[in-house]
């Protein structure tokens, strides 16, 4: 569950009915006194779903029963996380327009996204045609028809349905998880499908050709010829399994920027994962770090850490970089790095080189996004050696960053009488 959300208090069913007469019906109570309610039964996760909506959020929804019925607890978790990445990445947070590919009649994501942050705006999607009347219902009722535009989409083919020049700030999707009746029959047994999805979900909103798998494939895909109109393409991911071979996909299509996540709700497992083409990577939210891209380097120095430092700095000054000392203390220095000009490749510091014996302006490649990193210098327990960490924060470049990690690691290691081949940190 997200730190922020509401539900981190369980929902008190009694009292609930007490202020909602609609859900009282459905709420029964154990020999010991707790009450509940019967998650098989549709009608009654429909009225827990409207209810919580209109409480918490004042949201107004009303649905077909025989259509997903979202648990509310797990789309908010969606939404929270997806402010934390905004908020971490970006620097502009007003005016956000998001995209919601498949709203379902409920039309879920965009009326709590409007109900949670006042400035956003969303474009939604929709292939089935009744649950894009609803979803627009839905709008209506809570008069957003200024903040949501909903739009059916005629080709389940097709995910980004995208005005020309918009600029978008990021795109979700809760998606059809499984690929035929069997694979949900086989993730009910395993507790892989929500409860209040059990007898609602319509064959249209749960099955999608190829599973998930293939549906956000088709988003990497499209992303690619659209690159930063959208600013994070994030989705859902109701499967495990689906995760590495996405992970994969990503790193074949030289996506570098891409972070994934998860969330416990009750005994279902939800995950989410976020690409983007633009270059800042977010540091500040919660992600697996196992699913991380290599971002980062650490090596052990045999000298004391004002010896690494004096160092470091003489190396970063040779090459122009510009560093600020963020954190400086005898047992850790940090310092943050930014450049714009490759300063450091073997064909710019021979240019340099010429460029000095001839006592004229010196030409450097500049790099299309800034290359900011950070680099961690700790002390190690003995204090005779220390800890240096270089962490990539922003680049669109991979190859780049470890180009220069190279250079950096093979400089400072020669400064510290680490040879080539010898076996210290082996
Ligand atoms: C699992 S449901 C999610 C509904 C809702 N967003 C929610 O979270 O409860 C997936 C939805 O995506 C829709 N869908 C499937 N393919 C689509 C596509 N290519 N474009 C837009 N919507 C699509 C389905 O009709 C269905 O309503």
């Amino acid at each position: 569950m997200h730190p922020r959300s509401v539900y981190n208090i369980e929902p008190d069913f009694t009292t609930l009915a007490k202020d909602y007469a609609s859900f009282k019906p459905f709420v029964k109570q154990t020999e010991q006194g707790r009450s509940y309610i019967d998650f098989k039964d549709a009608e009654a996760n429909r009225e827990l779903c409207k209810c919580l909506l209109k409480r918490d959020f004042k949201v107004d929804v009303d649905f077909p029963l025989d259509t997903l019925c979202p648990a509310v607890p797990n789309r908010l978790n969606y939404i929270l996380w997806l402010e934390d990445l905004i908020q971490d990445t970006l620097s502009n947070l007003k005016n956000c327009q998001g995209i919601d590919i498949g709203v379902g009649a409920s039309c879920i994501y965009p009326l709590l996204g409007c109900a949670t942050n006042p400035t956003w705006r969303f474009l939604g999607t929709e292939i089935n045609q009744r649950s894009t009347d609803f979803a627009n219902k839905n709008v209506q009722r809570n008069h957003l028809e200024d903040r949501i535009t909903i739009i059916h989409n005629p080709d389940p083919s097709k995910i980004f349905l995208l005005e020309q020049d918009k600029q978008y700030t990021f795109s979700m999707c809760n998606p059809p998880f499984y690929s035929s009746q069997e694979e949900i029959d086989q993730g009910l047994h395993n507790k892989e499908v929500e409860p209040s999805a059990i007898c609602t979900g319509s064959n249209n909103e749960m099955i999608t050709k190829g599973g998930e798998f293939e549906f956000i494939k088709l988003m990497v895909m499209e992303s690619l010829q659209i690159q930063r109109q959208v600013h994070w393409y994030t989705s859902m991911i109701g499967l495990k399994r689906t995760i590495r071979p996405l992970i994969r996909l990503l790193n074949d299509q030289g996506i570098v920027n891409y972070i994934v996540t998860d969330f416990i709700q009750g005994k279902t497992v939800r995950w989410i994962i976020a690409w983007s083409f633009h270059p800042k990577r977010p540091t500040n939210v919660h992600a697996i770090e196992a699913w991380r891209p290599v971002y980062q380097f650490e090596i052990k120095l045999p000298k004391e850490i004002s010896f690494v430092l004096d160092s470091t700095r003489k190396i970063l000054q040779d090459l122009e970089i510009d560093y600020s000392i963020e954190e400086d203390d005898a047992q850790e220095t940090i310092l943050s790095c930014n450049t714009s000009r490759n300063t450091w490749s073997r064909a710019t510091r021979r240019q340099k080189k010429r460029q000095k014996l001839q006592k004229t302006e010196s030409i450097t490649t500049t790099i299309e996004d800034p290359f900011l990193f950070r680099l961690e210098l700790s002390c190690s327990r003995s204090k005779s050696s220390t800890w240096y960490q270089i962490v990539w924060l922003s680049g669109a470049n991979k190859l780049l960053f470890e180009g220069f990690w190279s250079h950096l690691k093979k400089r400072i290691e020669e400064r510290c009488g680490i040879l080539r081949g010898s076996s210290f940190n082996k």
